[in-house]
Parts: C-alpha cells; sequence; structure tokens
C-alpha cells in the first residue's frame, strides 16, 4: 500500500495531526493508498511556501528562464511516463490505452503548450495625443497574480489538474494544489518532476484531503491565496465562490455539463454513431464534455439507436492492464451508488431501457468494484430527472426530432451550457446551429478534439470564465497600464 504526503516546500510531509484517509480502489474496493490529511497548519505552511517563492528565487527569474524550465517539466513527465500512467491507472481504473495516448500526454501538453504562449504573447501599446502637442504612450504588462489555489477533480485528475498549474506557473505565479481525495496520486509524482527539473522550492505545493472542513475549504478561505480555480461540480463552485468573495479574489470555474449530442439525417451515419459513442461513454461517463442526452432526427432515429445499442453492448470490462478489455468502473463506490440511483430513477420515470441499467457480472475480487453498465434509455419526457441533471456516468437518453428550431430549444432547455457535439454534412447548417446552441464549446462532427490554444470553458452554469491560449493569461495574470508622458 503506497503512502501519500502533503508535498510543501519542495518536501513531502505528513499532517501534524497524523491525520490519514485512505484511497480505495475502483477496480476491487481494496485499499491500495494512505493519504496524509492536511489541517489548517499544512495549508498555512503551503501558503507561506508559496509566497515565499514569489518573492524569492522565482519571482526573479525572467520569463525565458520559467519557459526552459516548465519545458524540463513537460520532458521530465514524458520521461516518467510509465510512473504516471501507473499512477492514474490505480486512482481511477481506467484502461491503459486511455491514460497513454489521452490523459498522460496532454500533462506533458499542458506545461509545453503555455510556455510557448507566454514566449509569444505580445503587450498591447497605444499612443495619444496629448494638449501639449508631445503626446503618450500607453503600454500593458502582464503581472502573476500571485498564490494560486488549484482544486481538481478526480475524473481526469492529472490531465485536469496541470491544465491549471501549466499556464500559473508559466506567467510567474506560485500554486497550492488541492487534488481530489479519490485521485492524489499523479498530483504527489508531480512533485519529484518539479525537484528533479530544479524548480525552485514552494512554486508547487500540494495539500491532501476533502472539502467541506478540510484542505479543500482551509485553501479557498485563506487570504494569502489570491486567485482560486476550480474544476468539478457546480454546486461546489458556488461554494468556493462564496469563500472567494471574502477579499474579493478571482476565480476560474469549470463546472458541470448536461451536454447535448445533436445528429442529422444527412451525417456520415457511421462516424455520428462513433463519436456520440465516445462522448457518451468515454473514461465511464465521466467526462464533463460527455454526452447525456442525444437528440437525432426521426428519420434515422430507430437505426441510430439500435447502433448505439451494438456498440454500448460491445465493451469488455476489465482491469487497466488487461489487453481483452476496453472499460473501466466509476471511481468510487459513491459515486456508483449515484449512478445507480438515476439508473432506477429512470425506470420509475417511465423510460424504455435500450440496453443496460444494471452491473455488470464481474469475477472474483473484481466483483466488489465500482462497476455499472453502459446504459441508454428512450421514451423520456423533456422534464425526466435523467434528461435535465448531471449523471456523470455512462448513459445517455435518445430522443427523436423534427427541426433545426426543435433541437436547439431542446438542448438549450437546460441550466448548464458546456459543450455540444452536432453531426451533419450541411456546413450552413452547421454554422448557424453553432450559432444557436448556447455553450462554451461546440464540436462540429467531432468531439473532444482539443487544440490548447483555444478558449475553453462554460456558458450559463457550467462555468466562469475561459481557459486556453492566451485566455488563461487573463486569469492567471494582472495587467497593468503604463503611460508614459513623452
Ligand atoms: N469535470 C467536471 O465537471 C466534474 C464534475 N463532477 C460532478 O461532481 C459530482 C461529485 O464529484 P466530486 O468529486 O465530489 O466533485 P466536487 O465538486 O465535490 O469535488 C471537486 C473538488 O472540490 C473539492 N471540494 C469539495 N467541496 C469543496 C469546498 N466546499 N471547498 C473547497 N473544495 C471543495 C473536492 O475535495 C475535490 O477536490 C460528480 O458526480 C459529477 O457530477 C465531478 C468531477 C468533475
Ligand atoms: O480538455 C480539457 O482541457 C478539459 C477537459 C475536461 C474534462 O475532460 C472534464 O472536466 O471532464
Amino acid at each position: 500500500m503506497r503512502k501519500i504526503e502533503n508535498f510543501i516546500a519542495g518536501e513531502y510531509v505528513a499532517a501534524g495531526s497524523g491525520q490519514r484517509f485512505d484511497k480505495r480502489s475502483p477496480l476491487d474496493n481494496r485499499v491500495i493508498a494512505s493519504i496524509s490529511e492536511a489541517g489548517r497548519p499544512e495549508v498555512d505552511a503551503a501558503v507561506k511556501a508559496a509566497r515565499g517563492a514569489l518573492n524569492g528565487e522565482w519571482g526573479g527569474l525572467s520569463t525565458e528562464q520559467r519557459v526552459e524550465l516548465l519545458y524540463g517539466v513537460a520532458n521530465e513527465i514524458t520521461r516518467r511516463f510509465d510512473d504516471f500512467v501507473e499512477a492514474e491507472m490505480a486512482d481511477t481504473g481506467q484502461p491503459s490505452h486511455v491514460m497513454k495516448h489521452v490523459f498522460i500526454p496532454r500533462g506533458a501538453a499542458n506545461f509545453k503548450v503555455f510556455a510557448d504562449v507566454v514566449k509569444n504573447v505580445p503587450s498591447e501599446s497605444f499612443q495619444m495625443a496629448t494638449p501639449d502637442g508631445r503626446g503618450a504612450l500607453n503600454y500593458s504588462m502582464r503581472v502573476p497574480k500571485g498564490v494560486v489555489g488549484v482544486i481538481c477533480p478526480w475524473n481526469a485528475p492529472f490531465m485536469l489538474m496541470t491544465w491549471k498549474v501549466g499556464p500559473a506557473l508559466a506567467c510567474g505565479n506560485t500554486v497550492i494544489v488541492k487534488p481530489s481525495e479519490e485521485s492524489p496520486q499523479t498530483a504527489a509524482l508531480l512533485g519529484e518532476v518539479m525537484n528533479a527539473v530544479g524548480i525552485p522550492r514552494g512554486v508547487y505545493n500540494v495539500v491532501h484531503g476533502f472539502g467541506p472542513d478540510s484542505a479543500g475549504e482551509f485553501l479557498t478561505q485563506h487570504p494569502g491565496v489570491n486567485a482560486i480555480t476550480f474544476t468539478g461540480e457546480t454546486r461546489t463552485g458556488a461554494a468556493i465562490m462564496k469563500a472567494a468573495s471574502e477579499g474579493m479574489r478571482d476565480v476560474s470555474f469549470e463546472l458541470g455539463g448536461k451536454n447535448a449530442g445533436i445528429v442529422f439525417a444527412d451525417a456520415d451515419f457511421d462516424a455520428a454513431v462513433d463519436g456520440i459513442f465516445r462522448s457518451a461513454f468515454l473514461n465511464s461517463g465521466q467526462v464533463c464534455l460527455g454526452t447525456e442526452r442525444v437528440y437525432v432526427e426521426r428519420p434515422i432515429f430507430e437505426r441510430f439507436v439500435q447502433a448505439l445499442k451494438v456498440k454500448a453492448e460491445g465493451v469488455k470490462f476489465g482491469r487497466p492492464d488487461d489487453h481483452n478489455a476496453n472499460y473501466g468502473p466509476l471511481i468510487s463506490q459513491e459515486h456508483r451508488d449515484k449512478v445507480l440511483s438515476y439508473y432506477r430513477k429512470a425506470v420509475e420515470e417511465g423510460a424504455t431501457v435500450v440496453t443496460g441499467g444494471g452491473v455488470p457480472q464481474m469475477p472474483g475480487e473484481l466483483a466488489e468494484g465500482a462497476w455499472v453498465q453502459p446504459t441508454i434509455w428512450t421514451g423520456l419526457s423533456d422534464n425526466a430527472a435523467v434528461v435535465r441533471e448531471e449523471i456523470f456516468g455512462p448513459c445517455c437518453h435518445i430522443r427523436p426530432f423534427d427541426s433545426e428550431n426543435e433541437v436547439v430549444a431542446l438542448a438549450n432547455d437546460n441550466v448548464y451550457g458546456l459543450s455540444t457535439t452536432i453531426w451533419t454534412n450541411d456546413l450552413a447548417r452547421a454554422h448557424r446551429m453553432a450559432a444557436r446552441v448556447e455553450v462554451g464549446i461546440t464540436w462540429i462532427n467531432s468531439w473532444f478534439l482539443r487544440d490548447l490554444r483555444t478558449p475553453f470553458g462554460g456558458a450559463k452554469q457550467s462555468g466562469i470564465g475561459r481557459e486556453g491560449g492566451v485566455h488563461s493569461l487573463e486569469f492567471y495574470t494582472e495587467t497593468r497600464n503604463v503611460c508614459v508622458k513623452l
């Protein structure tokens, strides 16, 4: 069993209270790690270390020097690729191919891309006239926000954590990461990488624990934290926003979604089935960008439902390193209970269960894991709870539609507005739809195709702010204007 400690000022340290909690494997519910739970003293120490680094060596580096260090972090992650894959697989139980091809490479890319961004971003300048005819020159400069609190979820832990740490450090901030209690390992491992490449002590800190009355709350309430970036549930975002209002600290939030997938009859049928399958079921449906509401134009509705059913029934459950398997469990028993409660609710609300709806039979010790079947429903009213609320599991409801106006209204009829995936061969219609669906991210004939320079974030209750490329600089820096009278 692994022992995971907090990482403060470049050292792995156990909490003074001696308090620890267990991490269980989603595969079989065995305890796989014991984690030190940070209390207020550890959060204080982390904030002090982060402030010290800002005022010390880190704060004195040039952009070029920081950039070189961040390239080093990216390279070291790649060198230790297998360690990251193994740690993330242990925490999440997800298949090795998802780790190797999506989540861990993105961790390295998140440092490289933002190093490139800060190296190349220009600053603005305006010349102005003055009454004496000599004029003045305005120019802007970006300075780090300071100490940034980074609160992370468990669904793609390393990718989502580095998506925040990469730009924060590139901009010259220091960070204190609070990983999810369900996925502490890769954040801890990243401390070794930081030390190996010579990132000054105190720049990257990790405190472990839970949310309320634990490390998450202690960190977000700490007056020494200048800004907070968070990915997770909308309700948690509201609690963090309240904490951040004390001291007028800035927030950047990527929150929940109840994303619509829209398939027109003229779409490339097989590509649309593959795309919707991936968007609904990748990572066992635990992706905030995932599709839980599918709208299919009536002429192809029945055929589409049958094709998606065949794919959902084709998944092979098993351990991440089992080459015959391609499908993992949910993150925890607790999350499985939540997802299964929606599976029951769908039936109570009158759904036709096209496939799934329960738990798969798993052999031996895997029977204790957090497995659920990919599930497809049809026939529910637009007001059903499973059609309106974020479930965050491998499930979707499919409903027919007859016109563009109708499907736009259906897609927008939700409090969330994170992303959508639209399938059609009519480009004019694709552009019209993109302008009308109220989301932060629209994919046409694709899903989760990511260019890290693009703005990323949600509309409505799906978030506040945009991160990605230069948009990240808006959050991770303070812009100053300097006006020079000539
Ligand atoms: N990417 C996304 O949009 C995600 C959405 N979710 C949704 O959230 C549901 C619950 O998952 P959780 O991991 O429990 O999400 P959560 O939003 O409760 O937790 C995310 C992070 O926030 C921390 N946290 C919780 N309460 C806090 C507080 N008051 N102050 C400071 N930090 C706090 C947690 O310890 C964790 O590190 C999921 O079932 C899913 O619906 C979960 C993970 C990711
Ligand atoms: O690609 C990104 O930067 C973010 C993806 C977000 C998720 O996968 C998520 O929060 O589930």
